[in-house]
């Protein structure tokens, strides 16, 4: 069901330090902010090799990110992207088994302009999966 990891997620209070840290520290190359009003975050990708980083900050009241940043302030690891042939049948075969796909369960277009799912983490082992269609 699972194709390549697309990214890794990273939460955090502020960008520019963390880019600081990603393009300065460790000689990444970091893509310009980009704000994703339906998802509540500005978001910056962290280009490596083999996957990407993505950093991101809560964007508005009800972002999704405040509750994980009140618990850990200075960030932490968020979520992990899977990429998927097809997200309607990951999703339909998932809910079979009782898992829970966040939100309304209808796609939304994410940061690379493809439809992505997220799956609550308590049915993940404390990890929440975003799903993303390539
Ligand atoms: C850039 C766009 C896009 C892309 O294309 O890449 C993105 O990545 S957008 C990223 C941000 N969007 C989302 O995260 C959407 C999905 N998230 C949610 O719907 C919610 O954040 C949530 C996961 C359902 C949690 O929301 P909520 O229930 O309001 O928060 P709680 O604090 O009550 O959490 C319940 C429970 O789950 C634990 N939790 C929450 N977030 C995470 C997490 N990221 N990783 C692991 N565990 C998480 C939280 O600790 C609570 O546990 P208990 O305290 O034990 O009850
Ligand atoms: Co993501």
């Amino acid at each position: 069901m699972l194709g390549r990891i697309n990214h890794i997620a990273i939460a955090v209070s502020d960008l520019e330090p963390a880019v600081k840290t990603y393009r300065d520290v460790l000689g990444a190359e970091v893509s310009v902010p980009l704000q994703l009003p339906d998802h509540g975050v500005t978001v910056v990708f962290v280009e490596l090799a083999n996957t990407k980083v993505e950093l991101l900050e809560p964007l508005g009241e009800a972002s999704p990110i405040r509750a994980f940043l009140e618990k850990t302030p200075a960030g932490g690891m968020h979520h992990i992207c899977y990429e998927v042939d097809d997200i309607l049948a990951v999703r339909d075969r998932l809910r079979a088994t009782g898992a829970r796909v966040l939100g309304d369960g209808e796609p939304k277009i994410g940061a690379h302009g493809k439809p992505v799912l997220f799956l609550h983490p308590k049915d993940f082992c404390g990890t929440l999966i975003e799903l993303e269609q390539v």
